[in-house]
């Protein structure tokens, strides 16, 4: 097992701090394609990708205590208590080497957002943004084919208001601090990736973050 580069608390787990992780948190609406382009920033970029919605299933996949409940939220289409998918993303980012960070779909409302501040003490680099008319998203989920219970038009109409009444605050409340990058998310998969890709080359490469593997 590698060595922790990392301070370590009394429990024995892995701390974070802004010298030593780099968080970039990947939002938009459902359908907008942050699962697409999130495989493309690990290929070219060199980060690891955390999607909260896939920690969420794992959970429920493995018959955890909590999986019945967070089966519930997802098939209502409502965001899950944020002790639960914070407690998943600190796990998922104390076993990775790599402390460079995507994280997708998250925080999806204020309550994920002070939940990670708090207990991460981390402030995002910056936030992606995948900006997607409501039309698009409806239609790239009903096609999207992977068998979600969450992708069906009933949820769909429930996840969207989610969306625009929860975590388009947290995307101004980004915006208010200067740190949203906006990407027109309607065009091709390579369009997009293109424009993800000048933002990200944009990044000053941090030289205080361990290693990538
Ligand atoms: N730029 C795009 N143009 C057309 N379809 C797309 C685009 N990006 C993603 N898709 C498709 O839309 C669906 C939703 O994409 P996904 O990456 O899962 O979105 P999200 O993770 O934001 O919900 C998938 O079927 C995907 O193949
Ligand atoms: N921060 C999060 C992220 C996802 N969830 C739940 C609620 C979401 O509707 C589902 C699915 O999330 P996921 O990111 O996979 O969905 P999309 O890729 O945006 O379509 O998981 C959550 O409760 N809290
Ligand atoms: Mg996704």
């Amino acid at each position: 097992m590698a060595t922790s580069k990392f301070p370590t608390q009394k429990d024995g787990s892995e701390t974070f701090s802004q010298e030593t992780a780099v968080v970039v948190f990947v939002l938009g609406g459902p359908g907008s394609g942050k699962g697409t382009q999130c495989p493309k920033i690990v290929e070219h970029f060199g980060f690891t990708h955390l999607c909260a919605g896939d920690l969420l299933q794992a959970e429920i996949e493995s018959e955890s205590e909590n999986g019945t409940m967070i089966q519930n939220f997802k098939k209502e289409g409502k965001i899950v208590p944020s002790a639960i998918t914070v407690k998943l993303l600190q796990q998922a980012m104390q076993l990775s080497d790599n402390k460079r960070f995507i994280i997708d779909g998250f925080p999806r409302n204020e309550e994920n957002r002070t939940a990670f501040e708090n207990i991460m003490k981390i402030e995002p680099e910056f936030v992606l943004f995948f900006d997607c008319p409501e039309e698009e998203l409806t239609k790239r989920i009903l096609n999207r084919n992977q068998g979600r219970v969450d992708d069906n038009i009933e949820t769909i109409r429930k996840r969207l208001k989610v969306y625009f009444e929860s975590t388009l605050p947290v995307i101004n409340y980004y915006n208010s601090k200067g740190k949203v990058q906006k990407i027109d998310a309607q065009r091709s998969i390579d369009e997009v990736f293109e424009d993800v890709k000048s933002v990200f080359s944009k990044l000053k490469p941090v030289a205080r973050v361990g290693s990538m593997n």
